[in-house]
């Protein structure tokens, strides 16, 4: 670079100002005299150590090879081995039995023929039972390794409370619920209290959000703010805990293909006598006595050979028969004739006294002999009382909503605001 500068025109010392010529001679000489090696030789000591690593990697691996190849072939070596010596067994086996036949002389000459083919075949069964029963003892490993990880340590549930809840009453606490990103809230700022033992009707026009409040109480779906049963928030109660103490009767019954029994109890809990009491107190033991088995008559897939009422009744005899203190019916009779309806009526009024029970009802005279009715409306809370207070405001939902279901439930309004008056 010196050299270059000397001899270069005079034009160049123009057009480049001395500062930037020093600058050359300075710092850049001063990087790559002491920067630029210092870096080099890093990245170089970092490649090296990468080969030594990949070196002690290879080693690593051609040991493991080494001792995967040697119990591969100690494995063979004694399966061979043992064969070797299980042939050598029969043969000689074969061999004094065929000496015998030549010394003894009360054996047939023409028997003899017979004798050692069924000996012949006598080892070949041997060898070939022996073969398989070590290959069994081989493969048994199999259930040993499974056997281990039966026996791990479960997690232990900190939060699993046999108790919880220890009242039934339900508090709903600034609970939002969006389905998606967004789509407007299902649930917006819900909060509302159900004491111990109320019955609860939640009605609302169609996507007013009934069901999201089901969804938001069974977790189905992740909400904000939160719902505390018995006090305790459920988010911190463990998910199958805490559905499993809440009974649902969907709109849409569950049963499944197995006996009425099985349906009825699955995890055969309780004795026929319980099983019957409760069918005896929800109309069904006629029906099922009739049936050719009784509780062992078979009911097919999604109860396909039972009415739609019959469906909601053996549910309501499981839900009956857990002894859950907190019930949710969801349209529940919104399918059913009328004298099903007033059976699953009468069944809430007299068997769940002391359960809490939320009901999502079309239909709304289903509704009015619950404590309270919960008004839904776009997410929200429109009312929260009494239905016959509720009915008797002429401007309020339920009164509305009441008026608009037709001729037999403004009816049941007049008698209403009759009573009140
Ligand atoms: N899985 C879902 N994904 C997206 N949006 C949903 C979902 N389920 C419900 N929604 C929306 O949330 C709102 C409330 O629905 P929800 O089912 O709670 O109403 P509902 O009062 O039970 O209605 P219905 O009486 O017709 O059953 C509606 O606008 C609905 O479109």
């Amino acid at each position: 670079m010196f050299t270059s500068i000397i001899k270069a025109t005079i034009n160049f010392f123009y057009t480049n100002p001395s500062g930037s010529i020093l600058n050359r001679f300075s710092k850049d000489m001063g990087v790559v005299d002491t920067i630029m090696p210092k870096l080099l030789i890093d990245a170089v000591e970092q490649l090296v150590e990468k080969l030594r690593e990949l070196k002690q990697q290879i080693k690593k691996f051609d040991n493991i090879l080494n001792h995967n190849t040697s119990a591969c072939y100690m494995y063979i070596a004694l399966n061979t081995t043992f064969g070797f010596w299980l042939d050598l067994f029969c043969c000689v086996y074969l061999a004094l039995v065929t000496a015998n036949c030549f010394w003894s002389e009360d054996i047939n000459k023409g028997d003899i023929g017979l004798i050692i083919t069924q000996a012949i075949g006598l080892t070949t069964m041997f060898q070939w039972g022996i073969k398989q029963w070590s290959e069994f003892e081989n493969e048994m490993t199999s259930v040993e390794r499974i056997a281990e990880y039966i026996g791990i340590e479960s997690e232990k549930d900190e939060n699993a409370k046999e108790t919880w809840p220890r009242s039934n009453d339900i508090q709903f606490k600034s609970v939002t619920l969006k389905y998606k990103k967004d789509i407007p809230a299902a649930l917006n700022n819900l909060s509302f209290v159900v004491a111990p033992k109320e019955k609860i009707g939640i009605v609302g026009r169609t996507g007013a959000g009934k069901t999201s409040i089901i969804s938001a109480l069974f977790r189905l779906v992740r909400f904000e703010g939160c719902i505390l049963i018995g006090g305790v928030d459920i988010n911190k109660v463990p998910l199958q805990t805490m559905r499993s103490k809440i009974s649902i009767i969907p709109q849409d019954p569950v049963l499944f293909s197995g006996s009425v029994r099985e349906n009825l109890d699955p995890f055969n809990q309780f004795e026929d006598a319980k099983l019957w009491s409760i069918l005896d107190e929800l109309d069904l033991k006629n029906f099922v006595s009739n049936l050719p088995a009784g509780l062992g008559s078979q009911i097919l897939e999604k109860g396909s050979n039972l009415s739609v009422g019959q469906r909601q009744l053996f549910c309501l005899a499981r839900a009956l028969l857990r002894g859950n203190k907190i019930l949710v019916l969801d349209e529940v009779t919104a399918n059913v004739d009328l004298r099903t309806d007033s059976l699953i009526q009468l069944a809430i009024k007299t068997k769940l006294v002391d359960c809490t029970v939320l009901i999502i009802a079309h239909r709304l005279h289903t509704i009015m002999n619950c404590d309270k009715v919960l008004v839904m409306g776009a997410g929200r809370i429109l009312e929260y009382d009494h239905p016959h207070r509720l009915l008797a405001n002429e401007n309020g939902a339920l009164h509305n909503l009441v008026l608009k279901t037709g001729h037999c439930m403004t009816n049941h309004l007049k008698k209403v605001a009759e009573q009140v008056n």
